[in-house]
């Protein structure tokens, strides 16, 4: 195999190792791809103005979130099913991204139990939660996270109902049997199978069991189920954000699910502003969807972010050599990330700010 140099070379080596069926599950979006293409293109076309002559022989990219120190503001975005990429699935990511220090956000679709997942983990954990029809499963969920020593929550809510990927309508996506759905096993709800040539088994799944009238009521309900930080992940609107706070979310997870959801919704890169804006540093703001690069989160930040969440690319460095596949992934990010500050002029995260950003050339001109 040839050396992997960047996070796409992962995704190419990713899939030569997969199913057509797993591949295509965790590489498409929605429709026409429209979003799942835009999310990369607008970190793209974001130039930087480098600073120079400044010292950056030492170099921290370190920073807190929600309390917590972490090495770089890079979290693992939550994402169902990893052992469809590596028999030992979320145990072996967890393992590579905490062992790193960094937060590992799991999913409730998961594929291995919360509690499995907590006792791998060596560091800080967050929980994903989809709300079910069934609000005792939900609530049964939250108290399963707490009583595992997961620190907070990302609410998602951008799936009233799931999106139609249309790859895995045609590849017939089924979950294998060895594969389940670990948290919602107690419930009678492990498996995903079945599906129709007009939807996927995925959205049978999500159909029959999520909430598809989740409201702010929904919010204040959750959030009074626990005492820990609820997130909400999925915003793509300034009032939705501000409209999240009052209602109690401690942190805005700007997201459009990588291009799975609407197709044709905004790239999550060219709402940041807004939200950044409406947020007014209340709470930290979050973004993924599309993030590939290291220098990707240099623009993220710059434009008022407090982290970014890594998707797919996570996945593909699994699928390619489990737990060391997801180490490496994550350690050529912060090598990405590292090279840029140094390039920036920026020694730590505190001297990237909006001087950063290029002014686009029309608007010189003007
Ligand atoms: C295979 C896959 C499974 C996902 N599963 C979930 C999930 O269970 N819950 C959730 O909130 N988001 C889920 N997401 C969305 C991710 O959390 C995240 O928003 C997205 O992957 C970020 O985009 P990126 O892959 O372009 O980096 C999933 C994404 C992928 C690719
Ligand atoms: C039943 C699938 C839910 C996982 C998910 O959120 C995704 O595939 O995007």
């Amino acid at each position: 195999m040839r050396v992997c140099v960047n996070l796409a070379d992962y995704e190419q080596a990713a899939k030569l190792r997969m199913t057509k069926s797993a591949f295509g599950y965790y590489a498409a979006g929605a429709g026409d791809e429209l979003t799942l293409r835009a999310n990369v293109e607008a970190f793209q076309r974001l130039r930087l103005r480098p600073r120079m002559l400044v010292d950056v022989t030492q170099r921290d990219p370190s920073t807190t979130l929600l309390g917590h120190r972490v090495p770089m503001p890079v979290t693992v975005a939550p994402m169902g099913f990893h052992r469809l990429a590596h028999p030992e699935g979320e145990l072996a990511t967890v393992r590579a991204v905490t062992g790193q220090g960094l937060i590992f956000v799991a999913s409730t679709m998961a594929t291995s139990t919360l509690e499995a997942i907590a006792a791998a983990a060596t560091g800080r954990l967050w929980f994903q939660l989809y709300c079910f029809r069934d609000r005792e499963i939900t609530r049964s969920l939250i108290r399963r996270a707490e009583a595992a020593g997961y620190s907070a929550f990302q609410l998602t809510v951008d799936v009233p109902v799931l999106g139609r990927r249309e790859a895995d309508i045609r590849n017939n996506f089924q979950l294998p049997e060895d594969c389940r759905v670990a948290n919602l096993e107690p419930y009678g709800l492990g498996s995903i199978r079945g599906g129709s040539d007009r939807e996927s088994s995925a959205q049978e799944y999500t159909d029959r069991l999520f909430d598809a009238s989740l409201t702010w009521e929904t919010v204040d309900w959750i959030r009074s189920q626990t005492r820990l930080p609820v997130m909400l992940k999925g915003i793509l609107r300034g009032d939705d954000a501000a409209r999240g706070i009052d209602h109690g979310a401690t942190g805005i997870v700007v997201s459009n699910h990588g291009g799975r959801q609407l197709d044709s919704g905004v790239s999550t890169f060219e709402v940041l502003p807004e939200i950044v804006q409406a947020v007014r540093g209340r709470v930290p703001v979050l973004i993924d969807s599309g993030v590939r690069r290291g220098v990707d989160v240099v623009k993220a930040l710059a434009v008022g972010a407090s982290a970014v969440q890594l998707g797919r690319p996570v996945l593909w460095g699994l699928a390619v050599d489990g737990q060391a596949g997801v180490e490496r992934v994550l350690s050529l990010f912060r090598m990405e990330l590292d090279n840029a500050l140094a390039l920036c002029g920026c020694p730590n995260l505190a001297a990237i700010g909006p001087d950063l950003i290029a002014r686009r050339f029309a608007e010189f001109l003007s």
